[in-house]
């Protein structure tokens, strides 16, 4: 597959015409020297204009991932992803590694993985919007990180391999998840790793939730399944260790309708009456975080 070429075809994304007036908001940003604290909150601090700091963040909403602060701008994003990183921190180290985050959103994490000197940071997301706010963040922080606006299903073609791969709430999302994990395992080099976090359902059967339409209104979420069922996947794909490292239940505290989203968030999506259930009558969304090795030997 020739990347260079999809490459250039994606680039004419960013013209669409939803996204081309947020391509001159990022244009129009000044040049200013930056301090930039890589913490719970990624903080900006400069000269700011705050008011026109403000006005630009806010055309680029919706805000997912986060939170950022910019000059006095607080973007008190959907997710408090701060979480999520804290819950993984100790599980990684990557000092002069070759680092991809696949599904990287706006690039949070990928900020905040700066804090380890990896060798290099890209991020792969198809999203031209998610990729204009990391645009926007990045004007300031001025990181060295690729940003890809290329999915999952390229990276077995990627001109470099990897030593660690972040896919952070991709597999549920995709209707082949074995065929996702094989395209991991091709993106890793000979000793790689991959952290890889998924929805998960209790029990000791290798059994798996298929939902009808949505699950937690999510309309394309494919399988959800036990932990068991989420490692044949694994050892299905190649890899020959499958390690879980944490488990944890969405709490209202890390997802939430803030004034940087539009429409619903998590309260929206449980049972109002059984916070145990989504709307649907599901378990409530539950993740399992996991490291995969490519190869032991
Ligand atoms: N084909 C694709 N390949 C890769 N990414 C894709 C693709 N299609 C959509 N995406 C991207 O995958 C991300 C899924 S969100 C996880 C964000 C972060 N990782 C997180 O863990 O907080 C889901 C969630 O938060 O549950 C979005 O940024 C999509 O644009």
């Amino acid at each position: 597959m020739n990347l260079d070429e999809l490459r250039k075809d994606r680039e004419k994304w960013m013209r669409w015409k939803n996204i081309a007036p947020l391509r001159e908001v990022v244009d129009a940003l000044p040049e200013l020297e930056c301090k930039v604290e890589l913490s719970d909150i990624v903080k900006i601090s400069a000269n700011f204009d705050d008011n026109a700091i403000y006005e630009s963040a806010k055309l680029l909403m919706p805000w997912r991932k986060g939170p950022f602060l910019i000059g006095e701008t607080f973007i008190d994003t959907e997710w408090q992803s701060n979480i999520k990183y804290n819950l993984l921190r100790p599980h990684f180290n990557l000092k002069d590694k070759r680092v991809a985050d696949i599904g990287c959103n706006n690039g949070y994490y990928m900020f905040r993985m700066q804090e380890d000197s990896p060798k290099s940071l890209v991020g792969f997301d198809p999203s031209p919007l998610y990729k204009t706010q990391f645009d926007f963040i990045n004007h300031f922080v001025k990181s060295n990180i690729v940003y890809e606006l290329l999915g999952v299903e390229h990276l077995e073609f990627y001109e470099e391999k990897f030593d660690t791969i972040f896919c952070l709430g991709v597999l549920y999302h995709r209707s082949d998840p074995v065929a996702m994990l094989k395209q991991l395992f091709k993106g890793l080099d000979k000793k790689g790793e991959v952290i890889l976090d998924t929805f998960y359902i209790e029990g000791d059967d290798e059994m798996c939730l298929c939902p009808e339409s949505s699950y937690s209104k999510i309309p394309n979420i494919y399988f959800v399944p036990t932990i068991k069922a989420l490692k044949n996947w694994c050892l299905r794909a190649g890899f020959c260790e499958f390690e879980v490292l944490e488990t944890s239940v969405t709490q209202a505290n890390e997802q939430r309708k803030t004034s940087w989203i539009e429409g619903q968030s998590l309260e929206d999506f449980l049972d109002p009456n059984d916070s145990s259930k989504t709307v649907e009558g599901y378990p409530a969304p539950a993740r399992v975080y996991v490291r995969l090795i490519k190869d032991k030997s």
